[in-house]
């Protein structure tokens, strides 16, 4: 048996977290107060609560309506630099060693900030998370653009101009109905051409399409979410399993599923763990990873997650430690900063925990 202890302890690598989805909600009341934002609840634990409750709606659309509130308090760059110091302070007290984090630049210009204004915020925010943590981290960005809106270029070049500075990629997210990835394809374009790693939410409320999109015309690195990959795959009734030729391609490229069990839930990807894809793909050895999408909204961390799913699959040390090499082995830092952490971090904890 894992002790809660040994869970938190153990090294997590987390790839799929966005910045304006994990804030505390302490720090979202604060905030709020200085510039005058009504909020919903103004207790910070009876906020907590009401994030979690308006998320928990069955649709991706009215699960990011939520986001209105974290986005209207980090519109300075004060604010943004706490919400980034304090994001990185917990997950590294949350036994995360790497973390690649998310948000969109183009929200956070309503008060003025330039998107590099606001990039340089969430910088020095890390730099200082990193500095002030319990435990060592490594947390870079991913700079998203969001699906709905025509600036996917824009940040994508800001992604390129800030890759020696702490982004490490991008990504598109948002709706994902309506809002297909080819959407964007100039954006994914350029950045093949500048060798540059993008990551694509394809699969979550969307379909096989989505998910073909993203690999095939847009060429993602990784897939966010990616859990409808399941409908191309067939369980007979003799237990033998078939994969399509999708589903095939994705485990046969090793490409990476940024898997998000407790988000899927709410926004009504999956029924629940114990019926989440990830068993099937986990025990099909797809490139499966474990995140946790947005903290706040799921009232979750890597190390809930882990334990959601050892509840439900039985999952075990050995089992953890492939999802943190399968993270680690597909995050976007270059290779040798990778091996650093999986030979020098990851594999000696378990070594030592496993015997
Ligand atoms: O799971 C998600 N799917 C699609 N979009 C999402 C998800 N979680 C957060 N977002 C959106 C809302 C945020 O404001 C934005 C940037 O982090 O990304
Ligand atoms: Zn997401």
């Amino acid at each position: 048996m894992i002790t809660p202890e040994q869970l938190t302890a153990a090294p997590k690598v987390l790839l799929h977290d966005h910045l304006d989805g994990g804030l505390r909600p302490a720090t979202i009341v604060e905030l709020a107060q200085e510039i005058g934002h009504r909020l919903p609840r103004t207790d910070a634990g009876e906020l907590g609560e009401w994030f979690v409750e308006s998320a928990d709606s069955g649709s991706l659309e009215r699960y990011l309506e939520t986001f209105d509130h974290t986005v209207a308090v980090m519109q300075n760059a004060a604010a943004i630099s706490r919400v980034a110091s304090e994001c990185v302070q917990d997950l590294a007290a949350d036994g995360v060693v790497y973390a690649e984090i998310r948000y969109a630049p183009e929200q956070h210009l309503t008060a003025g900030l330039s998107l590099e204004q606001v990039v340089n915020a969430v910088r020095e925010g890390f730099e200082h998370g990193m500095a002030n943590a319990e435990r060592p981290i490594v947390a870079r960005q991913l700079l998203t653009a969001m699906r709905h809106q025509a600036r996917s270029m824009e940040i994508a070049e800001l992604s390129v101009a800030y890759r020696d500075a702490g982004v490490v990629g991008f990504d598109i997210a948002g709706a994902e109905a309506g809002y297909p990835p080819t959407r964007h394809l100039d954006a994914f374009e350029y950045l093949q051409r500048e060798n540059a790693h993008f990551t694509i939410h394809a699969g979550e409320a969307f379909g096989l399409p989505s998910i073909w999109q993203a690999i095939q015309w847009c060429g993602a690195d990784r897939l966010g979410h990616g859990v409808r990959i399941i409908d191309d795959i067939t369980e007979n009734a003799d237990g033998s399993v078939e994969l399509g030729r999708l589903a095939a391609y994705v485990r046969d490229r090793r490409i990476p599923l940024e898997m998000c069990p407790s988000s899927n839930l709410q926004t009504g990807a999956a029924e629940s763990i114990a019926d989440h894809p990830i068993g099937l793909l986990t025990k099909l050895r797809f490139r499966v990873t474990v995140n946790t999408d947005n903290r706040l909204m799921s009232g979750t961390s890597m190390t809930r997650e882990l334990a959601l799913l050892a509840d439900a699959f039985g999952y075990g040390l050995a089992d953890f430690r492939w999802f943190a090499i399968n993270a680690m082995k597909s995050a976007f830092v270059p290779f040798d900063e990778r091996l650093a952490i999986i030979d020098g971090v990851i594999k000696p904890w378990y070594a030592a925990e496993l015997g």
